[in-house]
């Protein structure tokens, strides 16, 4: 049950996916290829695209070699062009400092120390980037975003948080009493129950809610400006759902429960080790206190 910082404390074991959810893309896109932001994907739409280290950025990239707003990519009705927008490392379109130019297909931008590829058109090279990219950021047996993926999310909402002020609460989820589950029906039966635990925590999520898979048996959800009581309300919501649906491990009915811990981020100052700190040892009372409730710190 803890959600300690250190990967090697989780245990995760890998499934064959049903593949990425996601649908493919629509028409151009940028892909990162190297560096900060590996793997991410934009796709471009009519509105201009901001690239920078600021989080207003449409495609943010958070490295010191970036500057705040880096370069602006936007369609001109004939073509996408891009423009550097006074960056100290002028941005570079297939080695060349450029002030503003048209993107062909296969483009090659350097922002910073990140490579960015221009996609032209909906294709299979872009398909096989979003295909990388969702199995580099999420659970393969849940779908959910994996731990490395969250708490890369989650640095950037306590960032964001920090600068505007804005309250963030941390949701982390338990089974309990998971281990006889496993010993008495099997791990595969166990997996299942895990399924269902998560699409239980997807179907009460909200739009901008953060969900995922941190541990073998333990889910995290990330509330942007979320306060204590949003949180609350939501952890109380999922522990009944879970605690009044049906399971059926090796085709037995069984009760399973979850205990969940919550914790909002101090503002100011507040860090990701504090938080994740604060909502474990919520965790741990309500472990302790019972299982099966949801408790909070902060
Ligand atoms: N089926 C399955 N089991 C897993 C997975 N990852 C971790 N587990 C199991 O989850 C169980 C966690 O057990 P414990 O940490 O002892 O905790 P618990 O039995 O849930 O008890 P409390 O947390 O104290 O309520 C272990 O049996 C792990 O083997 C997984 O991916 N699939």
């Amino acid at each position: 049950m803890s959600a300690s910082d250190d990967p090697a404390n989780t245990t995760q074991r890998t499934m064959l996916s049903g593949g990425p959810h996601r649908p493919g893309p629509r028409t151009a896109c940028i892909v990162v290829i190297l560096g900060e932001g590996l793997g991410r994907r934009i796709d471009l739409a009519d509105a201009p695209l901001l690239v920078g280290r600021s989080q207003e950025a449409d495609l943010v990239i958070s490295h010191k070699s970036v500057s705040r707003e880096h370069c602006r990519i936007w369609f001109d009705g004939g073509a996408y062009r891009i423009r550097d927008l006074g960056a100290t490392n002028r941005t570079r379109v297939n080695d060349l400092p450029v002030e503003e130019t048209t993107l062909v297909d296969g483009d090659h931008i350097v922002v910073g120390e990140s490579l960015l590829k221009f996609i032209g058109q909906s294709n299979v090279e872009a398909r096989y980037h979003e295909e990388i990219y969702q199995l580099a950021t999420h659970d393969a047996l849940t779908d959910l975003c994996n731990r490395r993926h969250f708490m890369e999310m989650l640095d950037k909402e306590i960032a964001r948080a920090l600068r505007h002020d804005r309250e963030l609460a941390l949701c982390i989820v338990d089974v309990d009493l998971f281990k006889p589950v496993n010993d008495t029906y099997g791990h595969i039966a166990g997996d299942e129950v895990l399924r269902h635990i998560a699409a239980i925590v997807r179907q009460h999520v909200r739009g901008d809610d953060i969900a995922a898979r941190i541990g073998g048996e333990e889910f995290a959800v990330l509330l942007p400006e979320g306060g204590s009581a949003a949180a609350q309300a939501l952890a109380e919501r999922l522990r009944a759902a879970v605690a009044g649906a049906t399971f059926s491990p090796g085709g037995v009915p069984q009760r399973i429960t979850v205990s969940v811990g919550v914790a909002t981020l101090a503002l100011p100052g507040g860090t990701r080790s504090a938080l994740l700190a604060a909502a474990d040892a919520a965790l741990y009372r309500a472990k302790h206190e019972g299982r099966n409730r949801v408790c909070t710190t902060g």
